[in-house]
């Protein structure tokens, strides 16, 4: 008997990249292939085959592959797209815009050529704006191509808030909604620990302090790194995500996800609550907003806009 393990390919095999198809594997979610550039073929090639010699250790069962082409990706149930350049100190993430967008047309063309049937993650940056370039160059539905921020920003805000309360991140829940920028919305009135909502056990200073760290936590690790962004907590979010599709586990985890109409939106792709499984993106959540959260949601929305107006 075959047993036919679900296929992910991760395009980029830089920090993200290696780390997810890590994740993927070690999880045993799926067999996982691993693209760069020719350039890079040897380099993605060995942390393949390292990677692969991680599971007698670590007794996990799934075959790693890396390559520099896209004929191995053929029929991929997901493609994780973190593929382009990162972010230095003192630059935005909006700064990549041009050279990324190049490549996530160069890379969707291949992924639509050998998975036509694929559901596509996107994390390269600026994500909002990214994910719609994807979007709009596979003609795949909108429910098949799916960005990655808001389990990031929300797994920032977890931390934060467990921190301060010096409790474990496991009881505390949120909710980021919008663009992955510094305009980001952490919903507070969604926020609790243990049931309990954190309003009520932190003083508004304290909150303030936590958001403005949420919205500038990005920032904060590519400040210490030197040199690139980062890539743990990133690689799990998209691995909660892949796990959510692969399974079709009807996850509630933020997206970004294309708005014709939700929220007053059209024609953008933004940070939402969205329902995850099989089909991609099953349903974005409606959440009722006070108007001071609509406002921010709003002003994170402008925010993306002018990042699409460069857009090609
Ligand atoms: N949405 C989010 O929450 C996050 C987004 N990011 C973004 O993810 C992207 C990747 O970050 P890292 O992995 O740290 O960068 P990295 O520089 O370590 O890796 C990027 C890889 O992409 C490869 N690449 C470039 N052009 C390619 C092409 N046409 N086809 C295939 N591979 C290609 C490069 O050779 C390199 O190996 C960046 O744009 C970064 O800003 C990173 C963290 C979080
Ligand atoms: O900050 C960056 O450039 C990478 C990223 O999106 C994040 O870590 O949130």
């Amino acid at each position: 008997m075959t047993l036919k393990r679900k296929k992910v390919s991760v395009i980029g095999s830089g920090f993200t990249g290696a780390t997810t198809a890590f994740l993927l594997a070690q999880k045993e979610l799926c067999d996982v292939v691993l693209v760069d550039i020719p350039h890079m073929e040897n380099p993605t090639k060995g942390k393949a085959l390292d990677m692969l010699e991680a599971g007698p250790v670590l007794g996990f069962d799934a075959q790693i592959t890396g390559t520099a082409s896209y004929a191995d990706t053929k029929e991929s149930d997901i493609v994780i797209i973190t593929a382009g350049i990162a972010r230095k100190p003192g630059m935005s993430r909006d700064d990549l815009v041009q050279t990324n967008q190049q490549i996530m047309k160069d890379v969707t063309t291949e992924i639509v050529n050998y998975s036509p049937n694929a559901i596509i993650l996107v994390l390269t940056n600026p994500v909002d704006a990214m994910t719609y370039t994807v979007f709009r160059t596979s003609g795949f539905p909108k429910e098949r191509v799916i960005g990655q921020s808001g389990v990031l920003d929300t797994a920032r805000f977890r931390t934060f808030v467990a921190q301060e309360l010096n409790v474990s991140v496991k009881d505390v829940t949120g909710f980021v909604l919008g663009g992955h920028g510094d305009d980001m919305v952490p919903l507070i009135r969604y926020s609790a620990a243990g049931g309990v909502p954190i309003k009520s056990l932190l003083k508004p200073e304290q909150i303030e302090g936590i958001v403005e760290r949420t919205r500038k936590g990005g920032a904060e690790i590519v400040n210490l790194l030197g040199n690139g962004s980062a890539y743990y907590a990133p690689a799990a979010s998209l691995v909660e995500m892949a796990e959510a599709i692969l399974k079709d586990q009807k996850r509630i985890l933020p997206s970004i996800a294309y708005l014709e109409g939700e929220y007053g939106m059209e024609g953008i792709y933004l940070g939402m609550p969205t329902i995850l499984g099989a089909n991609g993106i099953e349903q974005i959540i409606e959440l009722e907003l006070s108007d001071d959260e609509n406002k921010a949601l709003l002003k994170s929305a402008s925010a993306v806009k002018a990042v699409m107006e460069v857009l090609a």
